[in-house]
């Protein structure tokens, strides 16, 4: 199975005044195409500074770096951008809504940028609003909405532009256990019914057993891969 995102000897480096900190040193890493994948690892291991270079937002001192094979290392930034826009999805620990716009209107925003009609926008944003389970939601604000439903309505903003990944950085780390139980199985579950790539992190080995693929870190390294047999549908196929 090719890869959907492959990293090879990548490097990151933070500079703090003197300081030269090693947040990831010369990770080598295959992500396969429509798996769970989990990152696992100890406060300041790396896992962040990882999900934001896979994600494009930050860029490493050496590597390479290929997703749905292409070289994002080499696009301008005009091309980063709209590759960003067209084939990633991000959820955050902290949410991130906008806080004037309704769950309706989170979910639609990427859709408005990205230029989507706006039958189209409704037809998709609906959808989205019932897979997560909140199609009684739609005009609310964040505000009026508890952490899980917020994350919920996040879930919801990541798939709606139909990205190939999507990145999750600690989605359950502000939320109780059981409401971080819940939005779990809900992104297992859009995983599998949009048949996308999700990539989250989390503190929680807990969490591991639950994925397809895990990937733990310790200082900057990968010390451990597993991944779990390929499921019997796409065995079958
Ligand atoms: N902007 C920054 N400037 C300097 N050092 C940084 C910066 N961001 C992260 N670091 C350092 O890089 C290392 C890796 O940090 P990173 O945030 O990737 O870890 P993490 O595993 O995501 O941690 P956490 O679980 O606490 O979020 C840590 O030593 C951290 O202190």
């Amino acid at each position: 199975m090719n890869p959907h995102v492959r990293l090879r000897g990548i490097s990151r480096t933070y500079r703090l005044g003197a300081v030269d900190v090693p947040a990831l040193q010369e990770i080598d890493l295959d992500i396969l195409p429509n798996r769970f994948t989990v990152i696992s690892g100890a406060s300041g291991s790396g896992k962040t500074t990882l999900l934001n270079l896979i994600g494009c937002i930050d860029r490493p001192e050496a590597g390479q770096l290929h997703i749905d094979g292409v070289d994002v290392l080499a696009l301008s930034d005009n091309a980063l951008s709209d590759f960003r826009a067209r084939r990633l999805g991000f959820i955050f620990q902290t949410f991130n809504l906008v806080p004037v716009l309704s769950a309706y209107e989170n979910i639609e925003y990427p859709l408005r940028l990205a230029g989507v009609p706006a039958a189209e926008r409704r037809e998709r944003v609906l959808e989205l609003l019932e897979a997560v389970g909140l199609a009684d939601r739609a005009p609310n604000r964040p505000g009026e909405l508890s952490g899980g439903q917020r994350q919920r309505v996040a879930i919801a903003r990541a798939l709606a532009s139909r990205p190939s990944l999507v990145l999750a950085d600690e989605p359950t780390a502000n939320l109780d256990s059981r409401t971080g139980a819940a939005i779990l199985a809900l992104m297992r579950d859009m995983q599998r019914r949009y048949h996308v790539s999700f990539v989250f992190s989390s503190h929680d080995p807990g969490l591991m057993e639950q994925a397809d693929d895990s990937v733990q870190m310790r200082d900057g390294r990968i010390v451990a891969i597993h991944r779990q047999e390929e499921a019997t549908s796409e065995l079958a196929a």
